[in-house]
């Protein structure tokens, strides 16, 4: 069994240890070219199989995609905390658009 938070270590493992024949290994070396790609193409086949009947193709898609995102996140330096922490800070809030008005100007 395997989190998101279990699945994001793995991957920062491998980061910071390659491993020869790693599928991480390989989009970490490629780069963030790469990477972003893989969360394009991803996110394409999520909603993709959204509009097909076949909830494991579904799923899967959505695994896919998540592991990506993992990626990417690891590759900016992003943790699985500071996610949390954002959705966390909506909590109970009727509008969250005040609060991106506000980053942005940042
Ligand atoms: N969750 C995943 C995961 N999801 C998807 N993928 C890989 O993502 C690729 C997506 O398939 P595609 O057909 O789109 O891509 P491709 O043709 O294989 O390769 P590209 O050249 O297009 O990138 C497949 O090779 C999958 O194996 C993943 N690879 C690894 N993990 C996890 O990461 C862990 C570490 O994996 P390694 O780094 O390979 O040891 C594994 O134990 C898993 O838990």
């Amino acid at each position: 069994m395997q989190d998101l938070d279990e699945l994001y270590q793995l991957i920062l493992e491998r980061k910071n240890n390659p491993e020869k024949g790693s599928y991480t290994d390989y989009l970490f070396t490629k780069g963030l070219d790469k990477i972003l790609k893989k969360v394009g193409e991803e996110a394409t086949e999520v909603v993709v199989a959204a509009k097909n009947p076949s909830d494991p193709d579904f799923i899967l898609e959505v695994a896919d995609l998540a592991y990506h995102v993992e990626v990417l996140m690891a590759q900016r330096g992003i943790t699985p905390d500071q996610i949390k922490q954002e959705l966390a800070s909506r909590e109970g809030k009727k509008s969250i658009t005040k609060d991106r008005k506000q980053i942005k100007e940042w």
